[in-house]
């Protein structure tokens, strides 16, 4: 029974059946309201109840299932539909654009939305934080406080009683970060000169400057571009009744008496996770400066161009943004330029592809979410566990492979956008998002080539998506100044100095200026090289060269305990894994390698007495292995791929968990949720529910694999 029951709000159909998902070709969802027979993807997805567990089914007996349960719940797109949820300060923007443009939202989705802050309101405080499984924060608190009120949950409900007393307790919404300042001010609750500047004059700066705002990680600049207008413009909502009361219940003292001016710095302690520095804090001040006295027609010039490059990205995307928080902050800039276009219809449209529906509730996920990623693993996964020919698995792999084939990205960017060279590659979700991610395009890659190894077309396509790969190894002269020489970033290689990250005013989040070096993507990219060199000699020497560069960072970047710090999944076992298998596929084992030997004996070491591993999100927040008391199901999955991939000696180490996995199956084949396993910017939680099949199927293929190898069988 969900706390959304105990308080008599009915979920918007009393069977939430009466919902269905709707997934286009190229993989795009959108949830609608109406009866009709749920499918399988539906059921899976929405259904409360679990079968119960099994006890101890054969080896053999636990891959074909999970790999038929798994298999059985794709969409007939290729895909595997999630809930890509976590971060609690994505909703926000949608809340807040349909306020702000006066677009309706249909009841269904309000009773869902707000279902779902209900449920996942903090059990004691009543409090939300940065993500669902966080303490509560200034910010979450804040921000779901007003999406409950602005969706009609009256000041008096209980939800809102206990979590204002929460926020009151905490200081009120002045203690807001950044971003949480930005959106109440585009509300009308907050004033814009309490919150630090962000000029849209950045954008003008000429590109060589080191600090060009083009120059940082892709996230970054997609969110500051619009922000900037909003800033320049101090975009405001029209002030009605219901603002004014939420206006009344945020703060500890009334609105009117405020010094907003005063609390530009002033960040709730609970939320802190980066504070500024002094050097942002002197730009800040002259920022400021700059605001007041500026003339008008001035910062209407910046605006142009920083309208310009939200047009760019709404055109390279389809309408759709990189992700949903610069698509909320689109379309209300385009609203403010256009009032309702046909572009700012579409755009609105597209934003709501970026919601999902669980049994918990409708949230906004943190991308439109995870299909290209997933399907490349699951292809991998089928291809280890050796089931990909299996009668039930067969169509739903071929499938995913014609998904992979139909998303990898075909067009350039338009001229002036400040984007790579992107054909060839693969983004992280679809197609129309368009933005290349160097461990997806790489994992995809894979995926493609274990499906169609001697398929002489597949390998010229291929072409386009090395050359864009090795574009972006990370090889210039300052990689190698700071020590990241060989390694590669998520979307492009570093274009700007880590030193940016000075300048980080965002407060909540860490490591978001500018592009890193990343293991696991440097990881995945070595995969991904090492798979195509076995089929064609395309560009042998600059492959080769760049899969012994990389593998040289990876070796630096190795611990000295043995370990590798992941930064998008929990934590060390997940980079472990991955490094483990770059090594493996490199000829580096457990016998041969003293690093691969440290990077599996770590792992050994946090073994929990259940056979399992479980790695706490306080791993990624304080850069030291935290273990839960529990094991995962996930984290042991990655432990056990890294220690059989490398040829770990001791198989009863390994048995225990392999054990494990098999205890914790259903009946039916399939896995339940425990836990959390991603995250970003080293502070926020997001949840993979596909690992739970790809990379337990995966563990126990490559289990079955050395069992047959040794001549052994599974007691
Ligand atoms: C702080 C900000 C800007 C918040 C918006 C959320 C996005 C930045 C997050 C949500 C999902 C996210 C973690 C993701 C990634 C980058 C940052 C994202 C898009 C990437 C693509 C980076 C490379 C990683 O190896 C991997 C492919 C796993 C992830 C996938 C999700």
């Amino acid at each position: 029974m969900y706390y959304s029951d105990q308080l008599g709000i009915e979920p918007s159909a009393t069977e939430e059946l009466h919902w269905t998902l709707e997934v286009s070709d190229l993989g795009n969802q959108k949830w609608h309201y109406g009866a009709q027979k749920p499918s399988a993807v539906e059921k899976h997805l929405l259904q409360t109840g679990r079968p119960v567990a099994s006890g101890n089914p054969s080896l053999d007996d636990a891959i074909e299932k999970a790999a038929a349960y798994f298999a059985s719940v794709q969409h007939e797109s290729g895909t595997w539909p999630n809930m890509y949820k976590g971060p609690m300060f994505v909703t926000i923007g949608y809340v807040a654009s349909a306020k702000f443009t006066g677009t309706p939202i249909p009841d269904h989705v309000t009773t869902e939305l707000v279902r779902y802050l209900v449920n996942t309101a903090h059990p004691v405080d009543g409090g939300w934080g940065l993500h669902e499984t966080d303490k509560s924060t200034c910010f979450g608190t804040t921000i779901n406080y007003v999406i409950l009120r602005l969706l009609g949950l009256g000041a008096d409900h209980p939800t809102c009683v206990k979590a204002r007393k929460t926020l009151l307790a905490m200081g009120g919404a002045t203690g807001n970060p950044h971003w949480g300042k930005i959106w109440l001010s585009v509300l009308n609750l907050y004033k814009w000169e309490g919150v630090n500047p962000a000029p849209s004059e950045l954008f003008a700066l000429p590109y060589w400057l080191p600090v060009h705002p083009m120059k940082w990680w892709v996230h970054t600049r997609a969110i500051y571009a619009p922000v900037s207008y909003l800033y320049n413009c101090k975009a405001q909502c029209k002030l009605d009744p219901v603002l004014k009361q939420i206006r009344d219940e945020i703060y500890t003292r009334p609105f009117a008496e405020i010094n907003f001016a005063a609390c530009r710095n002033k960040v709730c302690g609970i939320d802190l996770y980066y504070p500024h520095t002094k050097v942002l804090d002197a730009v800040n001040w002259m920022m400021v400066q700059y605001d007041r006295y500026r003339p008008r027609w001035l910062a209407k010039w910046a605006n142009d161009i920083a309208y310009g490059l939200v047009l760019k990205e709404l055109e390279n995307t389809d309408d759709l943004s990189i992700a949903p928080v610069n698509g909320a902050f689109n379309s209300i800039v385009v609203y403010i330029e256009e009032g309702r276009s046909k572009r700012f219809e579409r755009v609105a449209e597209r934003l709501k592809e970026e919601l999902f529906l669980s049994p918990l509730g409708m949230t906004m996920m943190g991308t439109n979410g995870s299909q290209v990623w997933d399907s490349s693993f699951a292809v991998q996964c089928f291809h280890v566990a050796q089931v990909h020919n299996h009668e039930a698995v067969a169509a739903a792999h071929d499938r995913a492979v014609d998904f992979l084939l139909r998303s990898q990205l075909d067009t350039e960017c338009v001229p002036g956008s400040y984007r790579d060279k992107r054909r060839g590659a693969w983004p992280f979700s679809t197609k129309d998002q368009g933005y290349t991610v160097s461990d997806c395009s790489a994992e995809a890659m894979k995926a493609v080539l274990m499906a169609r190894p001697a398929d002489a077309e597949l390998i010229q396509r291929l072409h386009n998506t090395i050359d864009v790969l090795l574009s972006l190894q990370n090889v210039d002269w300052s990689s190698r100044l700071m020590s990241y020489y060989g390694s590669f970033s998520t979307y492009e290689k570093i274009k700007a100095t880590p030193l940016m990250e000075l300048l980080n005013p965002a407060e909540v989040f860490g490591n978001i200026m500018v592009e890193y070096p990343y293991v696991e993507c440097t990881d995945s990219s070595i995969l991904g090289l090492v798979y195509f060199r076995k089929h064609s000699s395309y560009r042998a020497a600059d492959v080769e060269r760049a899969i012994s560069r990389a593998l040289c960072y990876i070796e630096e970047a190795q611990n000295p305990d043995g370990s590798w710090y992941g930064c998008w999944g929990i934590c060390y076992t997940y980079s472990g894994m991955f490094a483990l298998e770059a090594f493996s596929e490199t000829g580096h084992s457990y016998a041969n390698s003293d690093t691969v030997r440290r990077g599996c004996d770590f792992l050994v070491r946090r073994q929990l007495p259940d056979g399992g591993w479980g790695e706490s999100m306080k791993s990624c927040e304080t850069h030291t292995y935290v273990s839960t008391k529990e094991s995962n199901l996930v984290q042991t999955s990655w432990a056990l791929i890294g220690l059989l991939l490398a040829e770990y000696p001791d198989l009863t180490v390994i048995e225990r968990g392999i054990r494990l996995l098999l205890q914790r199956q259903a009946s039916d084949g399939s896995w339940a949720i425990e836990g959390v396993e991603g995250v970003f910017n080293h502070s926020c939680a997001i949840e993979y529910p596909n690992y739970r099949f790809i990379f337990p199927i995966k563990a126990l293929g490559l289990y079955r694999r050395r069992l047959r190898q040794g001549g052994r069988v599974w007691r």
